[in-house]
């Protein structure tokens, strides 16, 4: 088991008012899955990848990622962990604006002690023509898939990714599904993405349906789409 959520609550408070983000969550997610998280806007997606990525901590229950468990793990213990072992993708690229696509994604490698080979995942990410850019001269699509490449130069173990086609037309957008499903499936790297895209459900092994804070279905698709077939919605 790669990830094992158990029973976490997760609560937040501004001023008088308390939310429960997470609602005694259990979820398991295996070396290699290709997992995507459904649900309205305010059911818990985010909170439930930032809990797992160790970007926010629980009120309760145990996170295990990779046989470590990170809800035991103090700052910078978990800081080094989150460095060097998992890669995250938002729908913003976050990308260093004076350096170069090559140099933005060698910032990722050099955070590893195990990193690919910048040059191959740049390839990978069909990006391999524009090395030597910056960000400001590529379309959004590339921008993202830099970031991607970023991301998996370190080779993480799991690729958290936050609505990484939410700033993206079909066409673009379907262009970085097709670059997650090849790194899903030539570096067996897990990827855990939450989206409100229904369609890109049907790229997944494992499908996780959130309402309210709880985890209301898990299904397993017993035939995946290509990421091109999928529908946009
Ligand atoms: N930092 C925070 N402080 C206070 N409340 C928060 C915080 N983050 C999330 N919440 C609340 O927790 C609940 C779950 O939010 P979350 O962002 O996880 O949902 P989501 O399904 O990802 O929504 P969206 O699809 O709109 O991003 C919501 O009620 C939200 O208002």
């Amino acid at each position: 088991m790669l990830i094992s959520i158990q029973n976490v609550c997760k609560n937040y408070r501004a001023g008088d008012i308390e939310t429960a983000a997470l609602k005694d969550i259990n979820l398991e997610v295996n070396k290699g899955e290709f997992v995507v998280v459904l649900g309205p806007s305010g059911s818990g997606k985010s909170t439930l990848l930032h809990v797992s990525g160790g970007l926010d901590d629980v009120n309760d229950g145990t996170i295990i990622v990779n046989g470590e468990e990170i809800t035991k793990m103090k700052g910078s213990q978990l800081t080094n962990f989150r460095r060097k072992e998992l890669g995250f993708i938002f729908q913003q690229y976050n990308l260093m604006p004076n350096m170069t696509v090559f140099e933005n994604v060698e910032v990722g490698a050099r955070l590893s002690h195990h990193p690919l080979d910048v040059e191959k995942v740049l390839q990978e990410v069909m990006l391999d023509d524009l090395f030597s850019q910056f960000p400001y001269q590529l379309s959004g699509g590339q921008q993202q898939r830099v970031a991607i490449a970023r991301a998996i130069a370190k080779n993480p173990s799991i690729l958290f990714c936050d609505e990484p086609t939410g700033a993206l037309d079909e066409e673009t957008g379907k262009t970085v599904l097709e670059v997650l499903q090849r790194i899903n499936e030539e570096f067996q790297t897990t990827i855990f993405l939450i989206t409100h895209n229904l369609g890109i459900a049907d790229m997944a092994d494992k499908v996780v349906r959130m309402k309210s804070g709880e985890i209301v279905e898990v299904r397993h698709n017993t035939h995946k789409k290509r990421a091109s077939e999928v529908s946009w919605a």
